[in-house]
């Protein structure tokens, strides 16, 4: 059935509906990972925004139970070249359309998506619509990254904890709409994980009693948050703390530096990051449209440990006296080259170490 892409540039791109018509707005942002799908639908990172596939055919190996990052699918539509109905292996997988209807999500196919691409990469913050209609309605309700809604909508609202309670490192993972992948990778390195409210003051999470801090990626403008970061500094300051991507942005904003809007971010699983000590670069899976102000970060306290090989953005940075860790891109991986895994065994290991020193009365 005849769809249509609308551009707020005034593009108009004419489509067919992936599964049932379902009108949606949102930014047009763009994914130039050739596999991934199911995880980037279900990244609650991609709150608010529809998805741009650059990979030419989309759709072809279905979706599979235990692959979400997250129970629902989050993104709020998404666009696509070729959709591919019949997927391989038949009979195991379902097929991405029926993921969409099953939660009420529109895609759209038949899209030069390079066209649409090209159009994000000149202009910055495009925003679009997934309609019947080939033209705009009188009034449309945008969505507002700068709302606080899209991580409340993504958080737990109640503790939820994973892994034995048989002495491992305990680590509080601060849920600002994680991707379950990375509470996965903190099982395997062998941590007992606690999900809280993004909320939550200091004092709920040192009642955990915590080994280690995780500050979550999520969606949204990272200065909605700036209220929650401030309070959060004196815990940073006591526990070894691993911020990845919004948590990146969470921890910048905790100490004073700021974050600001990227031209049209990164979003892939191949943009290459160099270690600033050793020249070394990673290939890294990436979702953010939002940075840390390289100048913003005092160099007293934060030294800068990877930076982005296309445009020289910051990519990490460390504490000079707390151990603290942060990282943009995204070490557990899903989808995406497992490159950089060793920062969470370079975390545990923090967390272990300082765990000898430190007894909960
Ligand atoms: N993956 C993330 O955590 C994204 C962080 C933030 N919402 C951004 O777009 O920059």
């Amino acid at each position: 059935m005849k769809a249509f892409l609308l551009l707020d540039t005034g593009d108009v791109f004419p489509g067919e509906w992936i599964g049932q018509p379902r009108e949606a707005v949102g930014e047009i942002v763009f994914y130039t990972g050739m596999t991934g799908y199911q995880e980037v639908l279900t990244d609650p990172s991609y709150g608010g925004q529809i998805v741009t596939f650059t990979y030419p055919m989309i759709g072809n190996y279905g979706v599979h139970a235990g692959e979400d990052e997250s129970p629902r699918p989050q993104a709020a539509g998404i666009v696509v070249g070729e959709y591919c109905p019949h997927p391989s292996p038949y009979g195991k997988a379902e097929t991405l359309a029926e993921k969409l209807d099953r939660h009420g999500i529109p895609g759209i196919s038949g899209i030069d998506t390079r066209a649409v691409t090209t159009i994000v990469r000149e202009k910055g913050l495009v925003r679009g619509r997934l309609s019947c209609e080939s033209r705009w309605p009188r009034h449309v309700e945008w969505p507002d990254s700068l709302s606080l809604e899209w991580v409340q909508k993504a958080s737990v609202t109640q503790p939820e904890t994973y892994g034995k309670n048989d002495g491992r490192p305990h680590i509080v993972l601060i849920d600002y709409g994680r991707k379950q992948s990375i509470v996965e990778a903190l099982l395997a390195h062998g941590c007992r994980v606690t999900a809280v409210p993004f909320n939550w003051s200091n004092e709920q999470i040192l009642a955990l009693r915590p080994d280690g801090l995780l500050l979550s990626n999520g969606p949204g403008d990272p200065q909605a948050l700036s209220p929650y970061a401030q309070r959060l500094r004196p815990l940073l300051e006591q526990l070894p703390t691993l911020g990845i991507c919004l948590g990146q942005q969470v921890v910048a904003l905790a100490f004073g530096a700021s974050t600001e809007r990227m031209p049209y971010g990164h979003r892939g699983s191949n943009h290459p990051v160099k270690s600033v000590s050793t020249d070394k670069v990673w290939i890294t899976s990436q979702n953010h449209g939002y940075v840390v102000v390289k100048e913003s970060l005092d160099p007293d306290e934060w030294e800068l440990t990877y930076v982005n090989v296309n445009d020289d953005s910051v990519e990490g940075f460390r504490h000079k006296r707390y151990p603290i860790q942060c990282v943009q891109f995204h070490p557990e991986a899903r989808p995406g080259p497992a490159e950089a895994e060793v920062i969470f065994q370079q975390f545990v290991r923090k967390v272990n170490r300082q765990r000898k020193e430190t007894t909960y009365a």
